[in-house]
């Protein structure tokens, strides 16, 4: 059968990690990497696949099953999901989690008119963590979710603090408060507000000339991403960040304890340890893409979420061989 054609938009660490976890699905090919770096750029995108700028996809509509967008959440997905996904199925990975709803309705009004297939907010969380929380709550009604994110580099939040004018390079450390996580794991369910759970660690190489002051007061003070949170803002040179902040590890675990009867406590518990977080982000985009191309050809069109995909659609088994496999 026709392998599933794959167009990767935005080659930064989820487009290098799509390009890597393509590789691993043999029902899907790669047909290039579209970036928006000018002509005369195209050869910083160090792909090992045909690279293109985002001005000629309009000829590779007839070419590319499923666009997948590796943009960063805060500025580039707003508009590069809703362009494209008039245009083809995508997939991306939109995390300013108190802007799902209205991206959700942006991208549905341009993908279901098209006919299009468009999931959105795609990873782990959001995603694989909104999936479990999702099934904890609804197995588990009378009970209380929480979820603790790292040690590790957070991509959202350091796209965000790379986006501040005057940083030139930086990331973003997420560390869970181990008092409030103990206190969870005793079943108590304490009441925890955003700033009792994470602090953030952010290391920032300053573009010159740039005022330390004014861009640690514009990273702590950022709706959405830090103005919640304990933040503090380390400057470093860009051979310190070379040398000490390369890897990007991250993890976390999402734990609701219940009651069935009063006297029977329940946990349940979902955890990740990421060696990669973008490596590991891309391979959940690529899963998802199979998804999309299968649910655009059942003609469910529109904006989906990972609520909506039926999780049999993720996987290159036939359903068959998932009920033979099920124990
Ligand atoms: N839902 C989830 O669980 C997760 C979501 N994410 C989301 O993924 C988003 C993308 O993360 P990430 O890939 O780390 O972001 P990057 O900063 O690596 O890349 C973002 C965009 O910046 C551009 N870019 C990157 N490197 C360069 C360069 N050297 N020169 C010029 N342009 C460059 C690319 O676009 P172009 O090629 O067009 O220039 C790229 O698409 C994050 O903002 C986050 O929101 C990440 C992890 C988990
Ligand atoms: N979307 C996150 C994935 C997890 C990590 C995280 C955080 O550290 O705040 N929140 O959600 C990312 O970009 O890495």
């Amino acid at each position: 059968t026709q392998s599933i054609r794959i167009g990767i938009v935005g080659y930064g660490n989820l487009g290098r990690g799509v390009e890597t976890a393509i590789q691993k699905n043999p029902d899907m090919s790669l047909v290039g990497v579209f970036t928006r770096r000018a002509p005369d750029q195209l050869d910083t995108v160090d792909a090992a696949t045909p690279v293109f700028s985002v001005a000629d996809l309009n000829d590779f509509q007839d070419k590319i099953d499923v666009l997948i967008l590796c943009g960063g959440s805060k500025d580039d997905l707003p508009k590069q999901t809703p362009e494209y996904a008039a245009l083809f199925n995508t997939v991306d990975s939109f995390d300013t989690h108190a802007k799902i709803p209205e991206f959700y309705a942006a991208v549905d009004a341009a993908a279901a008119p098209a006919k299009k297939t468009a999931l959105i907010s795609v990873g782990w969380d959001p995603g694989l963590f909104s999936l479990n929380r999702l099934y904890a709550e609804a197995v588990l009604p009378d009970g209380e979710t929480y979820t603790f994110w790292g040690k590790g580099l957070s991509q959202g939040h350091s796209d965000a603090v790379r986006r501040v004018e005057g940083v030139k390079a930086g990331v973003q450390y997420t560390l869970p408060s181990e008092k409030a996580m103990a206190e969870v794991r005793t079943g108590s369910r304490p009441t925890l507000a955003t700033r009792d759970k994470h602090t953030r660690e952010c290391y920032v190489v300053l573009e010159e000339g740039a005022d330390a002051a004014v861009v640690e007061q514009a990273i702590k003070t950022m709706p959405n991403y830090f103005d919640e949170y304990e933040t503090t803002v380390h400057f470093i040179d860009e051979d310190t960040l070379q040398r000490e902040h390369q890897n990007m590890p991250h993890g976390g675990f999402v734990i609701r304890s219940g009651n069935t009867r009063p006297e029977h406590n329940q946990v349940i518990e979902y955890g990740l340890q990421l060696g990669d977080n973008p490596g590991f982000t891309s391979s959940v985009l690529v899963a998802y893409a199979r998804a999309a191309y299968r649910m655009n050809q059942q003609g469910q069109y529109g904006a989906k979420t990972v609520f909506d995909v039926a999780p049999g659609l993720l996987s290159i088994k036939s359903p068959e061989q998932l009920r033979k496999e099920m124990l």
